[in-house]
């Protein structure tokens, strides 16, 4: 760099620190620290400090951010410096500055589901409204895909939702038609796999799961909140597991964590006779952490789970490891042996049989 560029980056300097003085909405303690450490940089180069005592916070925040700088040099964070206040400056005039009001960023590569992120939040929503979000096998694949980034993203809650009137309806029972008599074994063996690999992306999640139950939910979608950190419903929804109508048998680790939840005679009127439950019923059993009226279901919810997003992200991530780390090994047995059974169960007539009465409408939940 020239001295006459730098003499020009030094006069900006100047004028942003200026500027800064002009600006009428705090930017957030975050973006100040910023500002601290690259105006420290700026002026004095590399942090050489001690430094300060753990219990010191404001001074041990201020030396962690002007330490992370490492060794930028004293140009470099002249003119971040710089283009930081011009950003927030910027904001401000259009109304907006960055930490009010972050922008919702839409992933992509999803086709059957929605994947956003806002305010530290990733949110998973099932998205075939028309099917009654019935989960397909591309949905199951994208649910996964879905799970493992949040699980990597900054992030610091993931939710899981459905768009429109249901939660979702459960297993597509489509996955079972148009299959060839030959292709049958195939078709149970695949689908286990499947289903191994989509519980097991539930029990290995990271950091706290949080399910929105906008409306009804079956089957699948059902024990899979079993494996979720807290279960927000609105008094619309219901809760439905109706296998042995199906000839099918419980999975999600249902088998295993519905007796913990609400006891083995509840879970027993559940996962063998079809017992369908209110979201009153779901909270008193233990399956739903709270119920709110549908009016307001979705403004309370989503206050509710920004505070807890603003949360330290690492202490979450931590503690819900923590919690699952005692139940993660029994949890993948109980899933492995689960799928082993339903596996044989496709195969069945009782099976067979329900999924020809769904198509030709003799039998509806
Ligand atoms: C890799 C495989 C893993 C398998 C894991 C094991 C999982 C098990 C389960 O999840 S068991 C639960 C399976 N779900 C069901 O049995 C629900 C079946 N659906 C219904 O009973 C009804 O559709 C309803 C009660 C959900 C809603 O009824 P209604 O309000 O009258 O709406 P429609 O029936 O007209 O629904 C509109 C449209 O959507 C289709 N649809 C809804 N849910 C499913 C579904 N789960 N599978 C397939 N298709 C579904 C429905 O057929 C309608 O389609 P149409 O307009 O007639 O073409």
């Amino acid at each position: 760099m020239t001295t006459a560029t730098m003499q020009v980056s030094q006069k900006d300097f100047e004028k942003a620190q200026e500027q800064l003085k002009l600006l009428k909405k705090d930017p957030g303690n975050e973006t100040k620290l910023k500002l601290y450490a690259l105006f420290k940089q700026a002026t004095e180069g590399p942090c050489n400090s001690p430094k300060p005592g753990m219990l010191d916070f404001v001074k041990k925040a201020k030396w962690d951010a002007w330490n992370s700088l490492g060794n930028l040099s004293q140009d470099n964070a002249r003119q971040k410096y710089t283009e930081l206040v011009s950003s927030l400056i910027s904001a401000e005039s259009a109304g907006q500055t960055k930490d009010a009001s972050p922008e919702e960023s839409r992933h992509g590569g999803y086709e059957t589901i929605i994947v956003t992120t806002k305010n530290n939040i990733t949110k998973i929503m099932f998205n075939r409204p028309e099917r009654k979000n019935a989960i397909n096998h591309q949905m199951y694949r994208e649910i996964i895909k879905a799970l493992h980034e949040a699980g990597k993203d900054d992030s610091t809650i993931a939710v899981i939702t459905g768009n429109g009137e249901y939660y979702t309806s459960g297993n597509d029972l489509n996955n079972f038609a148009n299959v060839k008599p030959n292709e049958m074994e195939k078709m149970a063996k695949d689908g286990a796999v499947l289903l191994k690999e989509f519980v097991s992306s539930f029990i290995d999640f990271p950091k706290p799961l949080i399910a929105v139950v906008n409306g009804p939910a079956i089957g699948i979608s059902v024990t899979l909140l079993g494996l979720c950190d807290i279960v927000y419903a609105s008094d619309r929804a219901t809760f439905h597991t109706p296998f042995s109508q199906l000839g099918q048998s419980p999975e999600g680790c249902s088998s295993y964590l519905f007796p913990k939840i609400m006891g083995l005679a509840k879970a027993n009127e559940m996962l063998l006779f079809n017992k369908k439950l209110t979201a009153a019923q779901a909270c008193a059993w233990g399956l739903v952490t709270e119920v709110f009226p549908d009016g307001t279901f979705q403004k309370e919810v989503w206050e509710r789970l920004k505070a807890y997003a603003s949360l330290p992200k690492n202490s979450l991530a931590v503690s819900k490891q923590l919690l699952r780390s005692m139940e993660k090994e029994k949890l993948h047995a109980v899933n492995s042996k689960e799928c082993e059974v339903l596996k044989e169960r496709w195969l069945s007539d009782e099976c067979l049989n329900a999924i020809v009465s769904f198509f030709q409408r003799k039998s509806k939940l």
